[in-house]
């Protein structure tokens, strides 16, 4: 009989000092622990992916497509696909990262379900969208390059059909420096509550720096105002951490 080793999925990855901490990377590294490593690090990851679940529920419409951009092992096409009812439906998860996708794919087939889901390794910057009624960006668009966003976004907005929903999730800076570090902090708190400790926060900190620009809250509803979205609102924030939904 073999008895896992309870550490094995826990995100360790930071833990002893580190000479010079090199930039974070979707590898086979994170892939491993990246489950544990979201929910401790995101506040409302679990629930941002139910009600992601939720949404594409409500928004998926028959004989359509349903984006999954930067899905890493899948939680939301999975959260998804338990509540789409619509007929004909199919979900694109994609990700650049190969072992993320090799991941996903396991994930994905783990389980049974109704609506086919392709899992598809590939840029978002360069893959063909259309026909889709639900598009879900859940913490990709902030390791996306700032200058390539506003055609990111113009993209989606063009595959959608009227009515088609944009689900966009994004760790946020706030203007106001005051506020700023209040938010900041106040998520290393939530970080430190769980089980992170100094030492970890700072190499995470300046592993994720060159690689993940959070944008200002204002920053994303002009880029969805410009691309054309008729309707769009924050429905969740957590600190420096909220979700939004535009409706084309
Ligand atoms: C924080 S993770 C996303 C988490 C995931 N959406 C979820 O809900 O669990 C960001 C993901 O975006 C992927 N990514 C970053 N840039 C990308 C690009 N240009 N094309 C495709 N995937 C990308 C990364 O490989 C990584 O898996
Ligand atoms: O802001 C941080 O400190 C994070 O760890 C955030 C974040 C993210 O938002 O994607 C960064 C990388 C990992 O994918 C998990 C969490």
């Amino acid at each position: 009989m073999s008895i896992k080793d309870p550490q094995q999925d826990t995100d360790l990855i930071y833990s002893k000092p580190q000479v010079k901490v090199a930039d974070f990377q979707f590898d086979a590294q994170v892939v491993e622990v990246f489950p544990d490593m979201i929910k401790r690090s995101v506040p409302g990851y679990n629930t941002i992916i139910d009600t992601i679940g939720n949404l594409a529920g409500r928004y998926a419409k028959d004989n359509t497509n349903i984006y999954d951009l930067g899905c890493s092992l899948g939680a939301a096409s999975l959260a998804m696909r338990r509540s789409i009812q619509a007929k004909d439906c199919k979900i694109i998860a994609i990700d650049n990262s190969e072992d993320m996708v090799d991941r996903c794919k396991i994930h994905i087939n783990a389980f049974k379900g109704d609506t086919p889901c392709e899992v598809k390794l590939g840029d978002i910057l360069t893959e063909p969208m259309e026909n889709a009624s639900v598009i879900v960006l859940n913490f990709t668009l902030q390791f996306i390059a700032p200058e390539k966003r506003a055609q990111l976004i113009e993209n989606i907005s063009k595959a959608l059909v009227p009515g088609g929903l944009f689900i966009l999730s994004e760790k946020i800076y706030d203007q106001d420096p005051v506020c700023k570090e209040l938010l900041n902090e106040l998520h290393h708190d939530f970080k430190r509550a769980n089980g992170y400790s100094e030492l970890e926060i700072a190499q995470k900190r300046s592993a994720i720096e060159n690689v993940m620009k959070p944008d200002h809250l204002s920053n994303h509803l002009q880029r969805l105002q410009q691309a054309g979205f008729s309707h769009a609102t924050p429905w969740f924030q957590c600190f420096n951490f909220f979700s939004l939904v535009a409706i084309k």
